[in-house]
């Protein structure tokens, strides 16, 4: 049986823990935080989740472990066919990370932690945040999904990316980052009540009291 390592507060984590839902796949959650341990660097060389367990090893990147799930054939397809459909489902997918997760990312200690980012790095994020939310609007169709009429892997960045970077926008520069962009509040809505987004949510809400205790162990604030 797959199993999922990671953390049910993690976006990332959530992403795969979605897809392999919304395929039916069987799988078991293994609770761990990342970390430098070394047995845990040992199955994620870069100490992050999530990581994948299968009967041939372990696959760290969230990419790449959707890419393995989809490989497997199992469950609705995330992907389309057709090798044009499919770059289109992965360039979205790769905007959404590098220009909205990431740069949001980088301001998530300030957000949610209680700690201070750097102002220029703070700046740095604002102008990528708004360039990539630009960029969506002109590359998603929304019709309702991000990539067209079906569910695709560019949903999962959406759905686990989007609402973290609107919280980021609006503790951090008093934008509402989604504030001219109806399409993709309705998408969130419509997500919102998918019962493998509720299921996720509500593990989520469970360890969000555990996983902030951890981390003020860790880095304090
Ligand atoms: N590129 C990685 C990013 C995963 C990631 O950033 N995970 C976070 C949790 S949401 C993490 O493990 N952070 C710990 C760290 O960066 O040290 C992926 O696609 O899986």
């Amino acid at each position: 049986m797959l199993r999922l390592h990671g953390f049910a507060v993690s976006n990332y984590y959530n992403m795969v823990k979605f897809a392999l839902l919304e395929k039916g796949l069987p799988f078991e959650e293994v609770q761990v935080f990342a970390s430098r341990d070394e047995a845990f660097l040992a199955i994620s060389p870069r100490g992050k989740v999530p990581v994948l367990e299968c009967e041939h090893g372990y696959i760290s990147e969230t990419s790449a472990i959707l890419e393995y799930i989809e490989a497997l054939g199992q469950g609705p397809a995330l992907l389309p066919k057709g090798a044009y459909e499919q770059a289109r489902v992965r360039e979205l997918a790769r905007h959404i990370e590098l220009y909205i997760e990431l740069p949001a990312r980088a301001c998530y200690a300030q957000a949610f932690f209680g700690l201070q980012v750097d102002r220029a790095i703070q700046a740095k994020s604002r102008e990528e945040l708004l360039g990539g939310i630009d960029a969506l609007k002109r590359l998603g169709k929304f019709a309702p999904y991000v990539a067209g009429d079906s569910l695709s892997i560019a949903d999962l960045y959406f759905l686990y990316s989007v609402d973290l970077a609107a919280a980021v926008a609006h503790k951090l520069f008093a934008i509402d980052l989604l504030g001219d962009f109806p399409k993709a509040k309705t998408l969130l809505e419509r997500f919102a009540e998918n019962p493998n987004v509720q299921r996720i949510a509500a593990d989520k809400d469970a360890l969000m009291g555990p996983f902030l205790a951890h981390m003020k162990a860790r880095f304090g604030g």
